[in-house]
């Protein structure tokens, strides 16, 4: 279970966000839309301790990880965060299985069947050999999805993972990792400026300058 409770961003005495107060439980999947600037890559940030959030904490079954050592919290991203970016951040000049193997392989895992499990459920079964470069986007965002659910990680972060696919694309890539992370029991934070990415989710948030809120259906 995610928790975040009472976070706040602030630069100076100027709040990107505050009194953020959210739970997500093992398989949901959380859509957090808000307009422009307002901070949802920063929120998603602050929850995984890739920036510190001025207030408030994040804790995941019970483990606070906004004060966690340095040490401590890379530990705890590789073993129980995956991340999803807008731009896929596939490596280039490692192979598609090799990609995808990361996360085990960070953590000093080598397992060969997990990762054509892997490739396999995000149809891309016999492409492990294959350089990135040969891929489609929307392949490419099945390898970053196989990579970020790998190592069967508690908590997905997904920083608009459709912002560069066309709709049909788009659509196939979010029943993807809708499925994936219900099935595998990892809470999950989408942002999204897409409604039909958001209509996938399980919640819909929008997240202001003042805290956290129900999105209001019809207003992407
Ligand atoms: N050093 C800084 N000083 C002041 N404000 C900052 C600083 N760094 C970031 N910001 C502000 O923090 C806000 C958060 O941006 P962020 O990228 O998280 O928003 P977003 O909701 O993800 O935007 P988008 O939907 O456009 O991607 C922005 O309004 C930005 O101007």
């Amino acid at each position: 279970m995610l928790q975040l409770t009472d976070l706040a961003k602030l630069y100076g005495d100027t709040p990107v966000f505050d009194h953020v107060n959210l739970s997500v439980a093992p398989g949901e999947m959380v859509a957090v839309l808000g307009d422009s600037g307002v901070g949802k890559s920063t929120l998603l940030n602050c929850i995984a301790g890739l920036d510190t959030p001025s207030r408030g904490q994040v804790t995941l079954d019970g483990t606070d990880i906004t004060h966690l050592p340095e040490p401590d919290q890379a530990r705890w991203r590789r073993a129980r965060l995956g991340f999803v970016f807008q731009a896929f951040h596939v490596l280039p000049h490692l192979s598609v299985a090799d990609n995808v193997a990361l996360p085990l392989l960070l953590q000093g895992r080598h397992d060969e069947a997990r990762v054509a499990q892997m490739l396999a459920e995000v149809g891309l079964e016999g492409l492990g050999e294959r350089a990135p470069r040969t891929l489609s986007g929307g392949q490419l965002q099945r390898v970053a999805i196989a990579r970020a659910l790998v190592h069967r990680p508690a908590l997905v972060l997904a920083d608009e993972p459709t912002g560069n696919l066309d709709p049909d694309t788009a659509e196939r890539v979010m029943d993807l990792l809708a499925a994936q992370v219900h099935a595998q029991g990892s809470a999950c934070v989408l942002v999204t400026h897409s409604a039909t990415a958001a209509a996938r989710a399980d919640r819909r948030l929008r997240l202001t300058r003042h805290g956290i809120a129900p999105a209001s259906e019809g207003r992407a």
